[in-house]
């Protein structure tokens, strides 16, 4: 272990040995399922780095239960709890939605009563229309590129269990929010939020979105492999857009190949890295864990905060 700044760093070794011993482990069972809705993710990933972290989560989550419980008592009102919101960060590409969708299923198996919901912060964005009339459409995920306010509101409403509360929606496939479609947040007890501006500072807003975080993990990677897996997932979505005119990649993938990866590539360097290094990096020390990734998405560290 190494301890810097406000930081303890581990090993993958070392942080496997954190996994609870009166905890349900992860069975066989559950990976093999798991694998059907992943494929991506590694078993040996979810023993090692996954399982530790959901015990971690699991003592936050039953410290925050017993705040929760003492505020209602010294108010003298029963409340139902405000649900516990774990935000997940980093850059485009690193692999923030697929380690949500797979917090999301570890956390059901762990609570099967609880109600665990899953967000992206994308649908946030300014609809394509609004970014175009703004100048805005090459700075898309840049902080001016989101709808700080409703993200604020919407936050709000769902710590503050207001009922039923609407997503929007965004969709890689037409590259745009989708008109007229939300999630549906419905009285949970856990929301996964993921997006890459989950720990940034707001320009204007009163409020940070931080605020409204009780756990929060950031994803890293050397920008290079990143680029790698951006392009790789440039890739999956050409050929899943070839029969789709619909499909903002139809273009490209009914096009010369060569040529809309050197699209990629540049809209990787101009847009995409530019937005790591200048906004996404920096809230990095700001997350409650970190899980290095190198090649092939092996995470190799793991920070802990200490406090
Ligand atoms: N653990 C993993 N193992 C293998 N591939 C992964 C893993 N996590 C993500 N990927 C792949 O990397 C790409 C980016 O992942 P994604 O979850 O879409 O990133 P983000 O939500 O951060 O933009 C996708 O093609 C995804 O399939
Ligand atoms: C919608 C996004 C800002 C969010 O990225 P995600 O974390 O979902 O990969 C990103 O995928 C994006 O569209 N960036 C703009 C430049 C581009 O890649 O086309």
């Amino acid at each position: 272990m190494k301890s810097e700044m406000n930081y303890f760093t581990f090993s993958r070794a070392e942080w496997a040995t954190f996994h609870a011993h009166n905890f349900a482990s992860v069975t066989d069972a559950e990976l093999s399922s798991l694998r059907s809705l992943n494929d991506e993710v590694s078993l040996d990933d979810v023993k090692t780095i996954y399982s530790p972290l959901r015990h971690l989560i699991h003592i936050r989550y039953r410290d925050y239960l017993q705040a929760e419980f003492n505020l209602s008592q010294f108010l003298g009102v029963r409340q139902r709890p405000h649900p516990f919101i774990i935000g997940i960060a980093g850059s485009v590409a690193v692999g923030k939605s697929t380690t949500a969708r797979l917090l999301q299923l570890l956390l059901s198996r762990a609570y099967p009563d609880k109600r665990i919901q899953l967000i992206t912060t994308d649908g946030f964005l300014y609809p394509n229309a609004e970014l175009i009339k703004r100048g805005l459409l090459d700075r898309k995920g840049f902080p001016e590129s989101y709808d700080m306010n409703l993200l604020i509101h919407f936050l709000n409403n769902v710590k503050n269990n207001s009922g039923i509360v609407r997503a929007p929606k965004y969709s890689h496939q037409i590259y745009d929010v989708v008109p007229g479609e939300s999630d549906i947040i419905d009285h949970p007890d856990i929301v996964i939020v993921e997006g890459i501006n989950v720990l940034q500072l707001p320009s204007q807003e009163p409020i940070y979105i931080s605020d409204y975080f009780d756990f929060s993990v950031y994803i890293d990677a050397d920008p290079t492999l990143i680029e790698q897996w951006y392009l790789e997932r440039f890739g999956m979505l050409l050929d899943t857009a070839f029969t789709d005119p619909t499909n903002y990649y139809y273009r490209y993938a009914s096009g010369d190949r060569e040529a809309a990866f050197k699209m990629a590539r540049r809209v990787w360097r101009d847009v995409n890295l530019k937005n790591l290094n200048e906004y996404i990096l920096p809230t990095k020390n700001r997350a409650d864990v970190i899980l290095h990734k190198t090649a092939h998405h092996l995470i190799d560290e793991v920070g802990l905060r200490k406090f």
